[in-house]
């Protein structure tokens, strides 16, 4: 059965603010007049089909590429105004799930969560660094892994060992591109609670980039459709689709749903 979703977002207070966001490469123009607001606690879909420009989206975010015109605002910081030093440290603050973000084969999953964390906080004691380990593994629900390496487990047990990992930073807004991409109906519907579970334990705040109408329905309290370089519908999944639209309804049909 369907979990309810719980979503505890506070809407005075916005982590993510773009405005007028316009990029071009050459004469093709990517994304043409973007507005998004994204809320604290607040998970955030956004639609399209390949080559809109959702990478490109997520890439000016996190201030890998500038835009032509237009102003991101990411935690209270303009990003296009940062320097490269305060970029890493505002990064750190921004957890990406990406899918070609693998394990390290050689190590254990207790060594692939120890790895980040005692890269970025080297003050922490053995005792520290284990609870933290144990703490975000418990919250994926995969403890009894911690001694596997990452070839005997699922795909599925990989992509949340990969989620624990950005988790273990404690990051304030998670980044997840194609979250079920490549995974079986039933492993995509654990990833979409799991998205959920992280959002209520951690309160982040999410952008969640899909093509799979399932997860941006279990997990997006907003949804936004990217078309021709701009978001032609935003709100709850069922405002941007319920709609005579035939953009949104080939969208629709196209595209599984369960
Ligand atoms: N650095 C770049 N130089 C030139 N063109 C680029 C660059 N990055 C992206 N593009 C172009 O911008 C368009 C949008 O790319 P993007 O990767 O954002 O699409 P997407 O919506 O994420 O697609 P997909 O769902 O297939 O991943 C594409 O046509 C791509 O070729």
């Amino acid at each position: 059965m369907e979990k309810e979703k719980v979503s505890f977002i506070d809407r005075s207070k916005s982590v993510i603010d773009i405005k007028n966001l316009e990029k071009s490469f050459g004469d093709y123009e990517v994304l043409r007049g973007i507005d998004l607001e994204v809320y604290q606690g607040e998970n955030v879909v956004v639609l399209g089909r390949s080559g809109t420009g959702k990478s490109v989206l997520i890439k000016i975010i996190s201030g890998l590429l500038k835009p032509d015109t237009g102003t991101v605002n990411v935690l209270g910081q303009d990003v296009n105004s940062l320097n490269p030093k305060e970029l890493e440290k505002l990064r750190l603050r921004i957890g990406f799930s990406f899918q070609n973000s693998a394990l390290y084969d050689s190590m254990t999953v207790r060594g692939n969560l120890e790895f980040p964390l005692v890269r970025n906080q080297r003050n922490l004691t053995k005792a520290e660094v284990n609870e933290q380990v144990e703490s975000v593994l418990d919250a994926v629900g995969l403890l009894q892994t911690i001694n596997q390496m990452p070839s005997e487990l699922s795909g599925g047990q990989r992509k949340r060992i990969g989620i624990a990992r950005t988790l273990i930073l404690k990051p304030e807004i998670m980044m997840y591109d194609e979250p079920t991409a490549g995974l079986d109906p039933i492993t995509c519907l654990e990833i979409n609670h799991l998205i959920n579970e992280v959002q209520q334990r951690y309160h982040t705040s999410s952008i969640i980039i899909t093509h799979d109408l399932t997860c941006a329905k279990m997990t997006g309290d907003r949804v936004a459709m990217l078309l021709d370089g701009k978001f032609m519908r935003t709100g709850t999944f069922k405002e941007v689709f319920d709609t005579d639209d035939e953009r949104v309804k080939t969208f629709y049909t196209y595209n599984f749903i369960q």
